[in-house]
């Protein structure tokens, strides 16, 4: 597990800006380098901050829109269309505004698809789309990723894992159906833990004044179990960015950086 590093901006706007910025670099790299990217976005104010940020952005054609695989890292298990999803709300921010390939855009299921209501189906379906998108290079039933982006939750949930739930808890599933969620709508589908940590980076992202306990208590050494967002890294990166508001708690030995 590699220890995580911190980016502290002015407030949530820069934060939003600035995340932007780089994860066009990250994607023109990936894409540089292996003529494609693969990126797991997340839900939520502070994510679709960044993907509207990302679409104002000047640089942002320099993306080879056609060559990106985009995934979730969960999703309101809701109807097709519904502006609660995060799907919806990521289509909105960014996506029907730049020419992605709609088969390299993979959602997951809605509660009026072909599982019908059933999210443990539904779960169990993206999972195998995971799978088959996996090669021999990737570590396990899941693609690399190059970056899976997750908000953190005031409570530290990341994506639909919440603390003491079950799917906190899962270590083999990749992909699990969540019931009873204390962030409504109570049911969802989340990657889990493993399947976060097959992602070469895992950027964390957290602003504004609620989410600075979370942030203190993920990054002071809390279990996985308690703190979701403290079992969520990357495989060669784990990147928390932060503004602020969200780091005025972080203990004095992590932020901020001691003067050289
Ligand atoms: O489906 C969701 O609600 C999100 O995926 C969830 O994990 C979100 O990222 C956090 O709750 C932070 O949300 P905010 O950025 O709105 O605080």
């Amino acid at each position: 597990m590699n220890t995580p590093q911190l980016v502290v901006h002015r407030d949530k706007e820069l934060m939003a800006q600035a995340a932007a910025a780089r994860l066009i670099t990250r994607i023109v790299d990936a894409q540089a380098a292996r003529g494609s990217a693969s990126v797991v976005l997340t839900g939520g104010r502070n994510g679709n901050a960044l993907l509207t940020a990302l679409g104002a952005s000047p640089a942002r054609d320099a993306i080879d829109w056609g060559r990106l695989d985009l995934w979730w890292g969960d999703e309101r298990f809701l109807p097709e269309g519904d502006p609660e999803r995060n799907v919806t709300q990521a289509r909105a921010a960014l996506l029907d505004s730049v020419p992605v390939d709609p088969a390299r855009v993979r959602p997951m299921p809605p509660s009026d698809g072909v599982h019908g209501s059933d999210a443990d189906a539904a779960a169990a379906a993206y999972a195998a789309e995971l799978a088959a998108a996996a090669g021999p290079e990737d570590h396990g039933p899941v693609p690399t990723f190059d970056v899976l982006m997750l908000g953190v939750g005031p409570d530290t949930h990341v994506a639909s894992l919440f603390p003491e739930l079950p799917a906190v808890r899962e270590t083999d599933r990749m992909v699990v159906g969540v019931h009873g969620a204390p962030k409504p709508p109570p049911t969802r589908i989340s990657l889990t833990l493993p399947a976060i940590r097959a992602a070469r980076e895992v950027w964390l992202l957290a602003a504004g004044e609620d989410k600075a306990k979370a942030a203190a208590i993920a990054l002071s050494g809390a279990g996985e179990i308690q703190a979701p967002a403290a079992g969520a890294y990357g495989r060669s990166r784990t990147l928390w960015l932060l503004d602020a508001a969200a780091a005025s708690e972080l203990p004095r030995d992590l932020y901020p950086p001691s003067l050289a």
